[in-house]
């Protein structure tokens, strides 16, 4: 037995973060002795602000940056990572967060919304690479793997989650652009030789400006680039608002802020520019000195206002209402307290919003606290399709039922910052009219689109080794798991055209007799693989990496209810694992459940199928018999887990998440305890089952008794270790008995 084995345990943020100090202890217990080692590396936002900032902090304040050093290990073959959901963040989250570390005794420097001194320049230059999704791509060197296992889908099928009804007359619809977006202006180019790319726009009165003089690319590498148009979107924009109006539907907008965290913030913005428009003209004057921005959502003129007199900001307010008035009613994240869709740029993003939309009768929440009929607004017209494919369905056929639905798993290309998940340092605003152009070494014209001042460029990459990598997974799952698999790519699409080459030719590297492997566009495969979920049959999607974080919430959260449960693997290029936990984020409803309640409905299924994929490549990497023993008798421990319907409860009162982890630490000793395979495992793990299962009825009175008053864990971003970890722990005879099995 190898004595190296060593799993990266992420730290991250919100719910999952919590869940955290309650499991690991679990984890540890049930690993020590067995030589595997469960380090942990914190890439929290707190944390990367903290690892990014040293010169700024103490000695016992600074860390290092480790999500810099999981980034390094993930192109290692050694690399076994479980990584948990991070908060990918908006700015406002990113400038809530600078504050609460600064109120901590962190000298951290602020965000400056117009930064003018070198000083603030340079802090501005790091908060950068921080904020949106600055974890995933790095840690992401390989494609994406993400299933519901059988014994996952079983359960649902026994316990099916609520579906709301749909009705034929449902006015719920997507609504998109029809030109000027970036679907429309896609061109793509396929690199020949190895070397760098330069973007320039050229401007009209003859200047030149260098937006980003070298992008390294690779022979066989698929480049492409497209524009959205600032003038055809505020037309949209303006459009769909008054037949939102017109409809008396809700007015949502579904985008994803975070991930997309250059170009979607201004999107988002415009549509919070044209919503808002009377009142940010009407005080101009005053909210311009403010620094108001509309990218960040009309929350932050909210909390910008309250520098003015009372008088003056009541005024504002009272301008606002009566604009609710003669705009339509728009979609709300809490309507208790107001938040509308549009005051955050990062409350609602697509790929979790438009299932929970779908699976609550196509659906959101009014301002009266009431479901309603929405206009759901995807402006560009890429992926838009998907979802209006799935609506006209569940209109024409009603829900879909959970009990005897199929399964669309996925296939996804990812690795190497693949399409646009990779385009953030590509993504220009553009300041003036002109031509942008991509060039060669050899200053030959790769790309190029006329743009006007406002419009947003952007260029993505993908790789041909991942692409290659990603149609062998294709094959291997639809081989393994006797499934059709169908690649999501559109001829229209310039991308999706050079693609299609490459799946067809890479397939023939495969023995794919007996297989049914189909290219159709995303609409046609939807339709496809929805016609095959209502007759029990599974699908597999093959898509790009803006279907596969799509896809992975839209049908886990139809079949299973949540993204939670998904088994989702990064088989990495270099040979090592990345095991990522669900599909789903960090949950900050639960948090906030979890604070007034002290009741937190985080479901770790994800992690405890993940740490059961990590001990597995542990076994097969390191043959290291006894860790795949652990995750042989972890899977049944999942199994009974389920079986038992041991999942937190949503309401305060019922197990929680720290009663689900006592019960897989019960099933999993058991487990232990009744296998032949190894007889010192058995011998070890027997007293640990006997002693929880007497213990048992103590145990869950002890966590469940916590519940039902407010907890403090000193921070949201960054709470107290101490804290988090003494409320996440309530349960002394569980502590004993874990701390009795360490010595
Ligand atoms: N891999 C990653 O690192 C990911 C990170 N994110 C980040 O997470 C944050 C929140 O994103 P958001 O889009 O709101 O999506 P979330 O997935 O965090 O939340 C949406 C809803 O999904 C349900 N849910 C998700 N995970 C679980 C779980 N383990 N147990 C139970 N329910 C779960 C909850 O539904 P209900 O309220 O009905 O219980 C939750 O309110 C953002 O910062 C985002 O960038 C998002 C996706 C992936
Ligand atoms: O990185 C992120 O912000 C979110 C990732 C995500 O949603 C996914 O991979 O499914
Ligand atoms: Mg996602």
């Amino acid at each position: 037995m190898s004595t190296t084995s060593k799993i990266v345990y992420t730290l991250t943020d919100e719910a999952p973060a919590l869940a955290t100090y309650s499991l690991l202890p679990i984890i540890r217990a049930f690993t020590q002795s067995l030589g595997i080692a469960v380090e942990t590396r914190d890439i929290s936002l707190a944390g990367r602000i903290i690892a990014n900032f040293p010169e700024y902090l103490n000695e016992k304040q600074k860390i290092a940056d480790h999500l810099a050093e999981l980034g390094q290990l993930a192109v290692t073959p050694e690399a076994n990572i479980i990584k948990l959901p991070n908060i990918s963040a908006s700015l406002p989250q990113l400038k809530a967060a600078i504050k609460e570390l600064q109120q901590q005794g962190y000298n951290v420097p602020d965000y400056v919304d117009e930064p003018k001194t070198a000083a603030e320049k340079e802090a501005n230059a790091r908060y950068d690479k921080i904020k949106g999704s600055a974890v995933n791509p790095v840690l992401r060197e390989g494609n994406s793997d993400r299933r519901a296992p059988l014994s996952v889908k079983n359960y649902a099928r026994k316990h099916p989650h609520r579906m709301g009804a749909w009705s034929a007359d449902s006015k719920s619809h997507v609504a998109h652009m029809s030109g000027g977006d970036f679907y429309g202006s896609e061109k793509s180019a396929l690199i020949a030789d190895n070397g760098s790319v330069k973007i320039e726009l050229l401007t009209k009165d003859g200047g030149v400006q260098v937006l980003k003089d070298k992008t390294a690319v690779n022979a066989g590498e698929i480049i492409d680039a497209s524009v959205m148009s600032k003038k055809a979107l505020r037309r949209f924009i303006a459009e769909q608002l008054d037949d939102a109006k017109k409809q008396g539907v809700l007015l949502s907008v579904h985008l994803k802020a975070t991930m997309m965290k250059v170009s979607d913030p201004i999107i988002f913005g415009q549509f919070v520019a044209e919503y808002y428009q009377d009142v940010l003209e009407r005080f101009a004057d005053e909210l311009k000195p403010l620094g108001v921005d509309v990218n960040n959502g009309i929350g932050d003129l909210y909390a910008k206002i309250r520098a003015l007199p009372a008088g003056r900001q009541a005024e504002i307010e009272q301008a606002i209402q009566a604009l609710y008035q003669v705009r339509p009613e728009l979609a709300m994240v809490n309507s208790d307290k107001g938040i509308t869709n549009l005051h955050v740029p990062s409350d609602v993003i697509v790929d979790a919003s438009m299932p929970a939309m779908i699976r609550d009768s196509g659906k959101m929440w009014g301002a009266d606290g009431k479901l309603h009929d929405t206009k759901a607004v995807i402006p560009d017209r890429c992926y838009a399709g998907v979802y209006q494919v799935v609506i006209d369905d569940c209109k024409r056929h009603g829900a879909y039922d959970p009990t005897t639905m199929g399964s669309v798993p996925n296939v996804g290309l990812m690795a190497q910052k693949a399409e646009e998940y990779g385009s953030h340092d590509k993504t220009f605003h553009i300041k003036q009219d002109g031509v942008v152009k991509v060039t060669d070494g050899n200053g030959r014209v790769l790309l190029e689109h006329a743009v006007d001042a406002g419009d947003i460029w952007r260029m993505c990459q993908a790789k041909d080794a991942p692409i290659q990598d990603w149609v062998k997974l294709a094959v291997n799952r639809a081989r393994e798991s006797n499934t059709p698999a169908i690649f999501w790519l559109d001829p229209a699409r310039a991308h999706d055209a050079q693609m299609i080459l490459k799946v067809q030719r890479y397939l023939k590297d495969h023995d794919t007799a007996g297989l049914d492997i189909r290219i159709m566009s995303p609409e046609e495969a939807t339709q496809f693989s929805i016609d095959r979920i209502r007759a029990g049959k599974d699908t597999i999607s093959v898509t790009g990496n803006v279907l596969r974080d799509y896809l992975t919430d839209l049908f886990p959260i139809m079949e299973l209810g949540t993204s939670a449960k998904m088994l989702s693997i990064v088989p990495l290029m270099s040979g090592g694992g990345l095991f990522e936990t669900g599909a789903g984020g960090s949950a900050p409803k639960h948090v906030q459940q979890f604070l007034q309640e002290n009741h937190l409905r985080w479901d770790s299924l994800g992690e405890f199928l993940a740490l059961a994929a990590s001990l597995d490549h542990v076994g097969s990497s390191r043959a290291n018999a006894k860790a795949k023993i652990l995750a042989k008798t972890l899977d049944q421990a999942n199994g009974a887990f389920l079986d038992t319907n041991k999942s937190p409860s949503r309401k305060t009162g019922g197990l929680d998440n720290r009663g689900s982890h006592f019960y897989l630490a019960l099933y999993w000793a058991q487990a232990l305890a009744v296998q032949n395979e190894d007889t010192d495992l058995r011998d070890q793990f027997a007293p640990l089952a006997k002693t929880l299962a007497g213990q048992e009825d103590k145990i869950v009175a002890e966590l469940n008794q916590v519940q039902g008053k407010p907890v403090d864990i000193g921070g949201y971003y960054h709470p107290s270790p101490e804290l988090a970890s003494r409320a996440m722990c309530p349960s002394a005879t569980l502590n004993t008995a874990l701390k009795d099995f360490m010595v």
